[in-house]
């Protein structure tokens, strides 16, 4: 049997500015209970507009939200952001100074009326040792590091219990190694404790390692829902394509069965395709081999600890990019052939960008 459904989004369009387009444009989407989604998109594209409608602190102009099955926005129905059984974490910790670790977490408790002064005491102590902070009760913001400050963020959304959390890119003011720490923690906490979330990030391998679905956004508007899995290696559009895994795009054209490309054929496997088409291919999709005879030049090398990050000009013009292993790696300047490890690749309709491929084919 399938979880309940925690949160459900129908149509909702928000617009800021007549003049503007929507910051929220139609999207439909929900999540069950216990579920991870990420909302991942470039600046500017709604992801904290859509996170602010949920939580109340913007109205939609059209569209429907309902939380734990109650309706909290649309149809004539208002219920404030206090009122929506929501945790918020922000991207600033946004922790009282003045209030102890407890006092801190104790705040969003006390709240509710209904809640014992021993309960308060239990309910602390059980999101400080989710949290991993046991013994830090008595500290203040200002006596912990950044992890930990929104880690005790996180404990005190935590602590109410409540039906969602929202998490508005909690990890971006830490640092790189905090920050890989951090987003496998807050995992394996949204998931001992069940809560659903929704997380909004513009890093890709934070969503596709957080969550257990990605929405990927575009102006306001949801271009792609699904798994991590589905968003890497199916993406719907060029824009995710591109924004999720970073693909090389190469020029194609039929060729009877087969796209030829600068990289060789492939073969076309939908009658639907056109005479041109861009394909995707993936960095780490492409195979190097040095090569006098070569066409395609690597132009820049970059080391990334386990991988190498080649430029590589062909001999059209074009630029791609290459990861391969740190072993052996090629010099700057070196003449390489070029080959694609998967003959089953990804096509999109042509992008007038691309310019046309107009070489022979290396192998
Ligand atoms: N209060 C507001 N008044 C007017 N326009 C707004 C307001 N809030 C957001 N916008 C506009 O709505 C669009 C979406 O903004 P939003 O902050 O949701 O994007 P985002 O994807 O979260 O970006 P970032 O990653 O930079 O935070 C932007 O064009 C922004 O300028």
């Amino acid at each position: 049997m399938s979880e309940p459904v925690i949160v459900q989004l129908e149509s909702i369009t928000k617009q800021f500015n007549r003049a503007a387009a929507p910051a929220i444009a139609q999207v439909s989407l929900s999540l069950q209970q216990g579920e991870i989604l990420s909302l991942l998109g470039p600046s500017g594209c709604g992801k904290t507009t859509l996170l602010r409608l949920v939580a109340g602190f913007e109205k939609p102009q059209q569209g429907s939200i309902e939380i734990a099955g109650q309706p909290v926005a649309g149809n004539g129905i208002w219920v404030p952001p206090e009122k929506r059984d929501v945790g918020i974490v922000f991207q600033d910790y946004a922790l009282f100074p003045h209030l102890s670790v407890g006092d801190n977490i104790a705040f969003g408790l006390q709240q509710s009326k209904s809640i014992s002064k021993d309960s308060i005491q239990k309910r602390i102590q059980e999101a400080l040792a989710l949290v991993r902070l046991e013994g830090l009760q008595k500290r203040y913001p200002h006596e912990l590091s950044g992890g930990q400050q929104q880690r005790v963020a996180l404990a005190r959304a935590l602590a109410p219990q409540p039906a969602l959390i929202l998490l508005d890119e909690p990890l971006s003011n830490l640092d790189v190694q905090v920050r890989l720490q951090l987003r496998e923690e807050i995992r394996r906490i949204l998931k001992d404790s069940g809560t659903s979330a929704i997380f909004v990030t513009h890093d890709q391998e934070e969503a596709l390692c957080i969550s257990d679905r990605v929405g990927v956004m575009q102006q306001g508007k949801l271009e792609q829902l699904g798994s991590p899995e589905a968003i890497y290696t199916e993406p719907a559009t060029r824009f995710v394509a591109e924004f999720v895994s970073q693909a090389n795009f190469i020029r194609a054209h039929r060729r009877g069965q087969f796209w030829e490309t600068e990289l060789g054929q492939f073969p076309i496997t939908s009658p639907l395709e056109g005479e041109q088409a861009d394909l995707m291919i993936r960095e780490e999709a492409i195979i190097l081999q040095a090569d006098e005879t070569g066409v395609a030049t690597i132009r820049d090398r970059t080391f990334l600890g386990r991988e190498h990050r080649y430029r590589i000009q062909t001999a059209s013009g074009e630029y791609l990019n290459v990861r391969t292993p740190t072993s052996a790696p090629l010099a700057v300047g070196t003449r390489v052939l070029l080959s694609v490890r998967d003959r089953k690749v990804r096509v999109f309709p042509t992008n007038a960008s691309v310019s046309a491929v107009n070489t022979p084919v290396l192998h």
